[in-house]
């Protein structure tokens, strides 16, 4: 059964930038569903790629089948791994249920890493990305934080309601999260 943990929070609050540390020191395979998606959204022959764009750029969440399988496959690809980051995932309900449908009983699911940060700091980090992305500019982000206002943020007290969720402020500096994430990583491990 595999491992996975969760992590969610606004867009920009350092999901990606934590994800890949924890991957590099802890042995979890990072796996961001938004990254999957352009990945998807790239690949030749794909017959998604123009309504991911879509979603992507009106920063709405993409039906889950495509998603979850793009994960799903993902995992099946590092089979090996000591566990999963599941990061921007699952962003609404059609997520949740999607997942509990296509992966119930495959995944022990350790807990919530939500990386809470105030909105206008978040907002400022995307602008400065500086990565290209089609959906960093001022038109998407204030839909990105609707849709997180509307929708994730609702699954993320859903979360809190069965004690899942472990949150860390991420407006400080990096060192600082981290070693924080750290902490939550050894406890939930060491049960
Ligand atoms: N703690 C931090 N302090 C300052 N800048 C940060 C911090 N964490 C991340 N950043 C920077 O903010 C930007 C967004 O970070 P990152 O891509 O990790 O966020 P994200 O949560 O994955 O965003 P998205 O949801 O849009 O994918 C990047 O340029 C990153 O270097
Ligand atoms: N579960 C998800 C995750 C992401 N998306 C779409 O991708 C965009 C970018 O996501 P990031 O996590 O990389 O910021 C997001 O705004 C959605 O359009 C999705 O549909 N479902
Ligand atoms: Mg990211």
């Amino acid at each position: 059964m595999y491992n996975v943990v969760f992590v969610l929070g606004p867009p920009g609050s350092g999901k990606g930038t934590i994800c890949s540390k924890i991957q590099q020191n802890l042995g979890y395979v990072h796996l961001s569903a938004g990254d999957l998606l352009r990945a998807e959204r790239e690949r030749a022959g794909s017959q998604f790629g123009a309504l991911i764009e879509n979603h992507i750029k009106n920063g709405s969440i993409v039906p889950v089948e495509i998603t979850c399988s793009l994960l799903e496959n993902a995992m099946i690809a590092s089979k090996d791994a000591n566990g999963f980051l599941i990061d921007g995932f699952p962003r609404n309900e059609d997520n949740l249920e999607g997942w509990k449908k296509q992966m119930g009983g495959k995944v022990n699911e350790q807990f919530v890493l939500f990386l809470s940060c105030p909105v206008d700091v978040c907002i400022d980090r995307c602008l400065h990305r500086g990565q290209g992305r089609t959906d960093d500019n001022v038109e998407s982000l204030k839909k990105r934080v609707e849709t997180y206002n509307q929708q994730t943020f609702p699954i993320i007290e859903l979360f809190e309601k069965v004690g899942m969720v472990r949150e860390v402020n991420s407006e400080r500096p990096v060192t600082e999260v981290y070693d924080d994430v750290v902490k939550v990583f050894a406890t939930a491990n060491q049960k």
